[in-house]
């Protein structure tokens, strides 16, 4: 491979107790503004509701589940539709630059900035013991916090539109993610995990 031809690389971010890698433009077929327009048309977005103290209540976000096994996510199953062909096509990007195999996918609408998801490890058993966690990003920029379990250590990272990030190893079993309301106004974001069932 030449200087001039070289092809972006997905890149080790140095963390403890676990793994994470970065790219910052996934590379696609199409431009990101138009798999974001295409992921709002196409997708089955639904308002889940979740139990907090007796009460059912709406999640903060939309999100939806698609690909071959079904999944059991908060103590809920969810019964995932059939992959749509520009979800393979971003799978198939991923697939390349990480090298592993995906077969599962949840997709989290955050339609501005009171949209949010709790802190939480992506740890379910079927996902086996070190799983790798396949994250990719469209729409406005938003903070991914990671919290040490056993230590007081934060890590942030900006997800940008278009970017790449792969959780691998000790990542889920030693730290929680999750992404805050902002105060700053903030338009539309999706994220994809593509997870191994
Ligand atoms: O929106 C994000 O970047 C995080 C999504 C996430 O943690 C998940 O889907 O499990
Ligand atoms: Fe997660």
């Amino acid at each position: 491979m030449d200087l001039f031809t070289a092809e972006p690389e997905l890149l080790p971010i140095p963390i403890e107790d676990g793994e994470l890698y970065f790219m910052q433009q996934l590379p696609l077929p199409v431009d990101n503004a138009e798999v974001m327009q295409r992921l709002l048309d196409e997708t089955a977005w639904k308002a889940e509701t979740i139990f907090l103290f007796g009460r059912e209540v709406a999640q903060p976000r939309l999100s939806a589940w698609y690909g071959a096994a079904r999944y059991t996510y908060s103590g809920r199953t969810f019964e995932p539709l059939p992959f749509t062909p520009l979800q393979l096509e971003i799978k198939r990007a991923v697939e390349a630059a990480s090298g592993r195999r995906f077969n599962s996918l949840l997709l989290n609408y955050y339609r501005n900035e009171q949209d949010s998801m709790g802190f939480h490890s992506d740890d379910e058993p079927e996902l086996g013991p070190q799983p790798a966690i396949a994250s990719v990003s469209f729409g406005d920029t938003r903070t991914f916090i990671l919290k040490h379990k056993k230590q007081a250590k934060t890590v942030k990272l900006d997800l940008t539109d278009g970017s790449f990030l792969l959780m691998a190893g000790m990542l889920q079993h030693c730290w929680r993610h999750g992404i805050n309301k902002e105060r700053k106004p903030r338009g539309a974001r999706i994220n994809l995990t593509f997870r191994l069932i």
